[in-house]
């Protein structure tokens, strides 16, 4: 690290914490074992239905209390540049899957532990130093990520108030309108409040209702708006996605291995969502294609093992941050609650700090269902920050803001596309000014 980076406690913070520590000695590594060969997939008839077991190990002793009994899953850790065979799986056809370009990545790449110059794995917003380029294409991407929240909310509020005084009748349009958004009743009513105080039969510009919109969502948004810090005193850094089965773990996952290159570090990744087979062949899929290697057993295998397997493999190979998938299938609650409890008291056993950070991914296209799954996630597995994908595929983006009013849980990133940079780092402003249908700050 340049002497000129440490003089950068902002962003180092932003990064690394803090007062973060310098990183603790990896321990004594014990002997890595030989890959084993992936085993055979099972058959489609070996796969459990809904309602069934959320593992395949529930209900059986929890051997979190002897870690040392811990049952192998014969796990297999892909190379940097895995083989992985031509055969994807359905959900990945026609996705854009090519290994990233190697002049993404800098021949003065700066080894684990330190800071890339570019973007780092957390700063929201376009990078310090971005060219005006650069800065235009992040706004670029945001706004056309969020254009159907944002021309569902500006179309209807320029249609309101270009023709006509205000009136009782137009704020309750508004207010419907930011209803519909799913931005929630108490936000729909502060912004038609604020709308409304001292402009009664007159004529407001939508510019002018658009501001107040931004500025009020923006006062909800700044407070949760914060990175995913990635504390080096933790070797690795572990990072437990959860969420329901579709919502975006695996490909968020495969989003911040990129942005966690980018930043100089050294991820791997854990195939634990080992209830269906693509979801492995998937994550194998992210990990050829940023060049991170991925932990991965049968279908099937117990998914706190495979866990436990991958934090001690992480450790041997001195990784900065591991990411581990998990199935969420909220058919049984409480399955899922057992299950990643296990995964949590079982990786705990070889750090009994993991996880350092446990993000719920929220689809955003599931509108207020989002509500029962923050409240259900947070009560099985202690969730630290929200991602919330696929806000180009709705026209309620408002529902982050709900939320973030509802619970003030930190939001990390949002996704706004399939494409491996379309995870954004969360910007309250930029967010708000977008969904506002407002240009850039
Ligand atoms: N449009 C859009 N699609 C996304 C986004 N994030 C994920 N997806 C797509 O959503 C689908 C499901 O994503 P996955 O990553 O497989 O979700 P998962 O939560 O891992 O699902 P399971 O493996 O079934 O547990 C895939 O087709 C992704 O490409 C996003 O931000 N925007």
């Amino acid at each position: 690290m340049s002497e000129n980076d440490k003089q950068k406690p902002g962003f180092l913070s932003r990064i690394f914490g803090r007062g973060a520590e310098a990183p603790k000695p990896a321990e004594t590594p014990k002997p890595a074992e030989a890959p084993k060969p992936a085993e055979t997939p099972r058959t489609a008839e070996d796969t459990p239905g809904p309602g069934s077991p959320a593992s395949r190990s529930e209900g059986e002793p929890d051997f979190a209390a002897a870690a040392g009994a811990i049952a192998p899953v014969s796990p297999t850790i892909t190379t940097d540049s895995p083989d992985i065979a031509p055969h994807l799986p359905p959900e990945l056809a026609g996705a854009d899957l090519q290994p990233l370009e190697d002049e993404d990545r800098p021949d003065d790449a700066p080894g684990p532990g330190t800071i890339a110059p570019e973007p780092s794995l957390s700063t929201a917003g376009p990078p310090a130093g971005a060219t005006a380029e650069e800065k235009r294409g992040w706004w670029r991407r945001l706004t056309e990520g969020l254009s159907r929240t944002s021309s569902s909310i500006g179309d209807s509020v320029t249609g309101l108030f270009s023709k006509r005084k205000l009136d009782a009748t137009t704020l309750e349009d508004l207010e419907d309108v930011l209803i519909q958004a799913d931005l929630g009743i108490e936000m729909a009513n502060r912004i038609t409040s604020a709308v409304g105080k001292g402009r009664y039969d007159k004529m407001v510009a939508p510019e002018a209702v658009k501001a107040i919109l931004a500025s009020e969502v923006e006062r909800v948004l700044e407070p949760v708006a914060k990175p995913l810090v990635i504390d080096p005193s933790h070797k690795p850094f572990v990072v437990l996605m959860v969420g329901v089965n579709g919502a975006g773990k695996t490909t968020t996952i495969g989003k911040l291995a990129a942005k966690a290159k980018a930043a100089g570090l050294k991820p791997m990744l854990a195939a634990g969502d080992t209830f269906r087979a693509a979801a492995i062949d998937q994550l194998k899929v992210w990990g050829e294609r940023t060049g991170v290697p991925v932990i991965y057993g049968e279908q099937g295998a117990d998914a706190a093992s495979l866990a436990f397997d991958a934090l001690r493999a992480a450790r041997e190979r001195a990784c900065d941050v591991l990411f581990v998938d998990t199935a969420g299938r909220l058919q049984n609650k409480a399955g899922l609650m057992a299950e990643l409890e296990k995964v949590v008291r079982v990786m705990r056993k070889v750090d009994e700090t993991a996880p350092h950070a446990t993000l719920l991914v929220l689809d955003a296209t599931v509108g207020q269902n989002a509500v029962n799954q923050v409240e259900v996630f947070r009560g099985a597995a202690g969730v630290t920050g929200l991602v919330m994908t696929k806000l180009d595929g709705t026209a309620r983006g408002g529902i982050l803001v709900a939320l973030a009013e509802r619970f003030r849980l930190p939001v990390h990133y949002i996704g706004v596309g399939e494409g491996v940079d379309d995870l954004e780092p969360f910007a309250a402003r930029d967010f708000a000014r977008a969904i506002a249908g407002l240009e850039e700050a």
